[in-house]
Parts: C-alpha cells; sequence; structure tokens
C-alpha cells in the first residue's frame, strides 16, 4: 500500500485528483469506480478544474458507482445519483448514458444487486476504484461484518452509519435504513484502488484500518492486501497511525 500525506484538505484533493488524471490520460476509455461522501468533494472539484482548462477529457471515460440508498429516486437531492451528478457528472464532458449508479428505486434486491455486478463485467471490471472512509471503517456500505461480503449486495446500515450520516438528512428519521454496495470482493477486484480520508476525526479509524489487524469488523482494513492501493490523507487523518500496533 502506498502512503501520500498531504499538508491539508486540498493538497489531498490535488493529489487524489491527479492520480484519477493519469488513468484518464494513459486510458481514455477507462472505467473509474466513484465514490460519494464530504471527503470526495473536492477531489471532485480539481477534476472539473482540470476539464476547464482542457487538460482532462471524459468523453470517453465510464463510471460504477460504489452504492446508493435503497428507497431514494434520482430526484431526491441525498440519493447518490444526484450527489454525482451535482459533484461531477454535470460539471463535465462525461456522456449520462456511461455513467452508473446502483438504482435504489428496484425493490427486488437479489435482481438489482446481480444486474449491478454482471455490468461491472460486462465493462471489463474497475480500473481504478475511489473510496471514501467511514467512521467504522466501512467502504461503499460494507458495514462492520463478520464476514468480507463479495458481490453487490443490500445491506442494513449500521446505527453509527445512520447517526454519521444524518447530517445531510432533515432528521434521522429521514435516513434510509437499507443501502445496496459494491461488495468488497467488487472492490478488490478493481485494478487500482485510492482511498480519500482527510481530518481528525478519521485518525482512529484510519490507524486501524491500515496499520492494524486485518479483519471483517473493520472493512477496508482488507485493502492492506490489494497489489496496487494508494491512501491519501492529510496530516490529521495519519496522525494515530503510531497507535496501533502490528500483531
Ligand atoms: N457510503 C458512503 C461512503 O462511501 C463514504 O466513504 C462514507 C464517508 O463519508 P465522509 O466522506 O462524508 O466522511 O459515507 C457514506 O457512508
Amino acid at each position: 500500500m502506498k502512503i501520500y500525506k498531504a499538508k491539508d484538505y486540498q493538497e489531498m484533493s490535488r493529489i487524489a485528483a491527479n492520480i484519477i488524471a493519469a488513468q484518464v490520460i494513459l486510458k481514455p476509455d477507462c472505467v473509474l469506480g466513484l465514490a460519494t461522501g464530504s471527503t470526495p468533494i473536492g477531489t471532485y472539484d480539481r477534476l472539473t478544474e482540470l476539464y476547464e482548462s482542457k487538460d482532462l477529457d471524459f468523453s470517453q471515460v465510464k463510471t460504477v458507482n460504489l452504492d446508493e440508498y435503497k428507497g431514494l429516486n434520482h430526484a431526491n437531492d441525498q440519493s447518490y445519483y444526484y450527489f454525482m451528478h451535482k459533484n461531477l457528472f454535470d460539471r463535465v464532458n462525461i456522456k449520462e448514458e456511461n455513467t452508473n449508479v446502483p438504482n435504489g428505486m428496484e425493490p427486488d434486491a437479489a435482481k438489482e444487486c446481480a444486474r449491478y455486478e454482471e455490468l461491472i463485467r460486462s465493462l471489463g471490471g474497475i480500473d481504478l476504484q475511489l473510496l471514501g472512509l467511514g467512521h467504522n471503517g466501512h467502504i461503499g456500505f460494507n458495514e462492520p461484518c463478520d464476514i468480507f461480503e463479495k458481490e453487490t449486495h443490500c445491506v442494513d446500515l449500521t446505527e453509527s452509519t445512520i447517526e454519521a450520516n444524518k447530517r445531510f438528512f432533515a432528521c434521522a428519521d429521514d435516513v434510509p435504513r437499507q443501502a445496496y454496495t459494491m461488495g468488497i470482493g467488487t472492490i478488490m477486484a478493481a485494478k487500482k484502488v485510492l482511498l480519500v480520508a482527510n481530518g481528525e476525526a478519521k485518525a482512529d479509524i484510519v490507524a486501524k484500518a491500515f496499520f492494524g489487524e486485518i479483519t471483517p469488523q473493520v472493512p477496508a482494513s482488507i485493502l492492506q492486501l490489494h497489489k496496487d492501493a494508494i491512501l491519501v490523507c492529510d496530516e490529521a487523518a495519519l496522525s494515530k497511525r503510531g497507535s496501533v500496533r502490528f500483531s
């Protein structure tokens, strides 16, 4: 795992965007796996700037998003479909038909998860998967669990995730209780993974996930086994890396 320590959020976002830009330049028709949450917003801003300065072209890029809340439609401003359009897709020259987000309005979970997994396969897999990090170590919506879930599946969100994400909703009761998410196997099959984390509030989980034991109780910890994983954090998020012992 390669680790880049940025001095602050802006620098973290620039480094992450440059890594994604390099992927797009080297393979213009690449498949990017994308993430939501507040952390990657700066990365999407920087990618937009690179597009506006004509240094980046998204016309052949295809995307697959990690996850989506079950039951939220495209027009809902808390859906990840809406987030991606607002923060990236509507700002660059990506083609709508080349973008993919799990369909939160499909009530048949087995059907939607199988469709999404097959879609990723039919695109030839993911070249670069961008990830944020949940406070409990989740990636996508793979919550702490007894096993690493392999494929796209429907999850019951944990109370801590509902609590963390309620800031975006009018109240905790409005936060959906379930979501569709790529599995850990889907994420690990990406050729390259790029995780961004910033701020002191992420320091404990960064230390546990990347400098501690590999366990499904901390889903992101499995990235330690990925052959091309890059971690880009600011100083604050890396500030507790010494506090976890290697076993
Ligand atoms: N499903 C998303 C994750 O993909 C994201 O990584 C996490 C962290 O969000 P933030 O970056 O806002 O801390 O939030 C959500 O739960």
